[in-house]
């Protein structure tokens, strides 16, 4: 099936921007001020949850000046749709030895929360000592896996929408959009 790329664009021209460009960078720098405090001396081994995290990983990372190691893992439970199935699919595993390791998972956005709940188990699973979570976004409501559940780490609370940018995605698209847009109607 081929994308409708004038629908793509008609979503972008009729969002709500949530969050600005310049929010968005005011509060990766934020977030990269208590992830040095908390992490500075515990040399990490931080994931980047593929696709979503790969804007805001790139962003954070190089706001990050201590030793740390980075890989990937891939998960998805939404692929293209708008809401989420009940089942991760997993399609890149962790591969690093993670005995003892103090591992800082990044992703685009707590929705739910059924995916790095998901992820930071099998992370313990594997032998990770202590697995912390940062997101670029915390969506607010209180569908969550967990109530009350949270990063350890989060950039902004947003509203109840469909968002993207910053990783996030409409249909596969606008992840680079350097700002937080809602879909018009959702
Ligand atoms: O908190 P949840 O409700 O579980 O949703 C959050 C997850 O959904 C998105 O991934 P998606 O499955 O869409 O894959 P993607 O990263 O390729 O966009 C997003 O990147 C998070 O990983
Ligand atoms: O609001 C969202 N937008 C894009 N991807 C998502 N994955 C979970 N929630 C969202």
């Amino acid at each position: 099936m081929t994308t409708d790329i004038e629908e793509i664009h008609r979503a972008m021209r009729e969002a709500d921007c949530l969050a600005t460009p310049a929010e968005v960078s005011a509060a990766l720098d934020r977030m990269a001020g208590e992830i040095t405090t908390a992490l500075a001396d515990s040399n990490p081994l931080v994931y980047t949850v593929m696709n979503g995290g790969l804007i805001f990983a790139g962003r954070l990372l190089s706001r990050l000046h201590f030793p740390l190691e980075t890989s990937y893992l891939h998960a998805s439970r939404y692929g293209q749709q708008l809401k989420g199935n009940s089942l991760l699919d997993w399609r890149v595993r962790p591969t690093q030895d993670l005995k003892g390791r103090t591992v800082l998972v990044l992703d685009d956005i707590l929705d739910e929360g059924h995916t790095l709940q998901a992820i930071c188990q099998h992370l313990r699973d594997e032998g990770a000592a202590r697995v912390l979570t940062a997101v670029m976004v915390h969506k607010v409501h209180d569908r969550k896996a967990v109530p009350g559940m949270r990063a350890d780490f989060s950039g902004l609370d947003i509203a109840d929408r469909y968002l993207f940018g910053c990783g996030m995605d409409y249909k596969g698209y606008w992840r680079n959009a350097p700002g937080i847009y809602a879909l018009k109607g959702h």
